[in-house]
């Protein structure tokens, strides 16, 4: 199939001071540029051709297409002289506005949550991973439905809703709808218990998870791959990532841990496409140990950082928390020295409990070590460091220990009393009184 001929353009929206004041509050802004940097990313990551990009300032945004007519009218001209296909609009539309920019411009038009969707759409490798997006489609075209109580223009059908086969212009009705949203949300549902199964399985085994979150395309997967020798996908590409990949690595001391890697993080991402991946990120909820992967040589790494945060803390994740959460500088290889350096000061400050931060690079393993030491740092005071005296009558409570925690030294007394140092997650630590009082 021939690739699509795509235009991006990226909305500046000057509005009036105080309609930006109202949701400035201490969000860091992007530029438009940088917006439309990322934008063009966002369509390379399903193989569009971009045949013309560009940020287009709007004074005031019109309802009825969000940008202003003139700039519509030129759009459509360089739509058909660059023979493109396919609009994308770096901002939420709205139905109405779609509706009326796809006839001006004579091309089909998706905005920022219609794009994600199709990148997710294609992404999707898990049952479960498939189910989350068609699931977050159909509350999108929902959404679109009750706002606009307008017929639905697009029924999502097999790969994606960007032309083909699969898509045709079927009016359904909202109860189709949400009997199929029903449908689904219970087959999710019956994923979803096995994959709970699967976890508390794991559970048993008594590895601390150390779980890496960032912004989509930071480099996660690549240092996933360097620290584990594992053949995770990654790529200059954006959403590379979206079914969370879980293995056993063993740090220098010879403590072992799980390192998961998740789906990046991206700015404005709509509500329920949160709420569609709230499974895959209960990985990074439920860790002991979170690392935050920044693209260092990225100009927008701080309004990525930002976003990220704010994912954390609507996990309940303390953001803060220097033991919970260690800041990973990555793609310091890209930096120019003096910059390199800059960065080295600024995280040098921090020593000891205090320390949370370290500069890496994926590609050539530099600060790799420094990451290590400060993982197993980090997990070692996660840890509840016990020393327990066991009768040879409960000897099956040292096989426990033994699967359930990591046995620092092991002693038997003259009397046959076994007494055994162990480092347990509290919760497992927990797990031992229960199980040391029961029987
Ligand atoms: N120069 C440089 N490039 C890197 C480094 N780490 C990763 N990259 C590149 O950054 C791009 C994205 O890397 P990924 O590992 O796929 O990023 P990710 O965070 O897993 O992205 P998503 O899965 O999309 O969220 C790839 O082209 C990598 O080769 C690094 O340390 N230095
Ligand atoms: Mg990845």
């Amino acid at each position: 199939m021939e690739p699509t001929r795509a235009i991006v353009i990226a909305p500046d929206i000057t509005q009036t001071n105080q309609a930006k004041s109202t949701f400035a509050s201490g969000a860091i802004e992007r530029s438009a540029a940088e917006r439309l940097v990322e934008a063009e990313g966002l369509a390379l990551a399903i193989d569009l051709v971009i045949a013309y990009s560009a940020v287009v300032s709007v004074a005031k945004p019109r309802p009825a297409t969000l940008l202003g007519s003139g700039k519509v009218k030129e759009l459509a001209e360089i739509v058909r002289a660059e023979k493109a296909k396919l609009v994308v609009i770096d901002h939420a539309l709205t139905p109405v506005q779609q509706r009326n920019l796809e006839k001006e411009l004579h091309a089909k038009v998706l905005d920022r949550t219609g794009l994600i969707l199709e990148i997710f759409g294609r992404r999707a490798r898990t049952k479960e991973g498939t189910l989350q997006v068609e699931l977050a489609h159909l509350n999108y075209q929902r959404g679109r439905l009750v706002r606009s109580w307008t017929h639905l223009e697009r029924q999502r059908g097999g790969a994606g809703f960007l032309g083909g086969p699969g898509e045709t212009q079927i009016e359904a009705d909202r109860r189709i709808l949400r009997d199929k949203i029903k449908s689904l949300e219970s087959d999710l549902e019956a994923v979803r218990r096995t994959r709970t199964l699967h976890r508390s399985k794991r559970k048993k085994i008594p590895l601390p998870v150390v779980a890496f979150v960032g912004y989509t395309n930071a480099g996660k997967s690549t240092l996933f791959n360097r620290m584990t020798g594992a053949d995770v996908h990654a790529e200059d590409m954006l959403f590379a990532t979206l079914d969370p990949t879980l293995r056993r690595v063993q740090l220098p001391s010879g403590t072992w841990v799980i390192l998961s890697d998740t789906v990046g993080f991206i700015s404005d991402l709509p509500t329920h496409l949160v709420a569609a991946f709230r499974a895959t990120l209960e990985e990074v909820q439920e860790a002991n140990l979170v690392l935050h992967v920044h693209d260092a040589s990225d100009s927008a790494a701080s309004a990525q950082a930002d976003d990220v945060q704010q994912v954390l803390k609507d996990l309940d994740i303390d953001p803060e928390d220097k033991s919970h959460v260690i800041e990973v500088w990555n793609k310091i290889d890209a930096l120019e020295p003096e910059d390199r350096e800059a960065l080295q000061k600024r995280i040098e400050p921090g020593k000891g409990e205090a320390l949370n931060q370290v500069a890496v690079s994926a590609l050539d393993g530099s600060g790799l070590p420094d990451l290590l030491a400060l993982i197993e740092q980090k997990i070692a005071g996660s840890l509840v460091s016990r020393r327990l005296e066991i009768s040879p009558a409960r000897f099956s409570d040292v096989a426990w220990l033994y699967e359930n925690g990591i046995v620092r030294d092991r002693e038997a007394l003259e009397d046959g009393t076994i007494v055994v140092e162990v480092d347990l997650t509290p919760e497992n630590s927990e797990a031992y009184d229960r199980r040391a009082k029961s029987s």
